[in-house]
């Protein structure tokens, strides 16, 4: 197992914002986190690391933070890059709790990093001179050349256009198919039907569904809790989800 929790619950001031959350992540699996804004998706993530205060059981918050950062990569939503650091440079500070390893093995896993995400002829680019999308897409490589086999990411794939969406779910997917796993946070319900295996939702702090796609997107559950109306069609491309119109809250 990847991850586990046990009546997870994070308190701002007296308020629950995860509110006993209990759940499971195993080798292979690509979780889409999904829900409404201020549902509780960030919350729940920087909970399960232990990066802020919670209450109940992470698997990963007790450990230190390298063994932590060895077990599971952080891909938090701000994506700011202070440094004037290349491309390449950027990305082996993911092989940074794996100790001074710049030579065989970590320059080998920076290069598949910049590999995956179609990076190799940036490599020497400074990264504070890419544009945001691009930028996005040195953080993601960066957490891949962690080499962790838990990879949790809050909306890595909003602001990139729409070739590098697709491309960056089937990078996760093949993480996922490789024996690890990977937890992100996305709104776009449409590429989470298409590429996740499962799909937890968050309404209001609580983990109110957690099932394969197609079980969750119900026409009740996009009404009360995303309050819209969609089309969700299982195609022989595959599901094919399309937002109509809101119901009003
Ligand atoms: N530092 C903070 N202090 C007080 N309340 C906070 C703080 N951070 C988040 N919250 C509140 O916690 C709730 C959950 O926020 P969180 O960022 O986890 O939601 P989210 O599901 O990730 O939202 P989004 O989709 O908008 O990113 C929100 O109601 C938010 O206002």
């Amino acid at each position: 197992m990847m991850l586990e929790l046990d009546n997870l619950s994070v308190l701002r001031g007296q308020c629950p914002v995860v509110d006993s959350v209990s759940a499971q992540v195993d080798a292979g699996e690509l979780i889409g986190l999904i829900g409404p804004n201020g549902a509780g998706k960030t919350s729940l993530m920087r909970g399960a690391l232990g990066l802020i205060a919670a209450r109940g059981r992470s698997s990963l918050a007790g450990l230190d933070p390298m063994a932590r950062a060895r077990a599971a990569a952080w891909l938090p939503q701000a994506r700011e890059i202070a440094w004037g650091l290349s491309v390449a440079e950027l990305v082996a500070l993911g092989r940074l709790p794996h100790g001074r390893d710049t030579q065989g093995a970590g320059a080998a896993a920076v290069e598949e990093a910049l590999r995956r995400m179609g990076l190799e002829t940036y490599r020497d680019r400074t990264a504070t001179h890419l544009s945001g999308g691009e930028q996005a897409q040195v953080l993601i490589a960066r957490a891949l050349a962690q080499e962790s086999p838990l990879i949790l990411a809050d909306e890595p794939i909003a602001g990139l256009d729409p070739a590098a969406q697709i491309a960056t779910m089937e990078v996760f997917e093949a993480h996922a198919r490789a024996g690890g796993a990977v937890v992100t946070s996305l709104h776009d319900l449409g590429l989470a039907a298409r590429h996740c295996t499962r799909l937890w939702v968050m309404d209001r702090g609580r983990l109110v569904a957690d099932g394969k796609p197609q079980e969750v997107l119900t026409e009740q559950l996009l009404a009360e809790v995303f309050h819209i109306r969609a089309h969700f069609r299982i195609t022989p491309e595959g599901p094919v989800f399309q937002p109509l119109s809101t119901l009003g809250i």
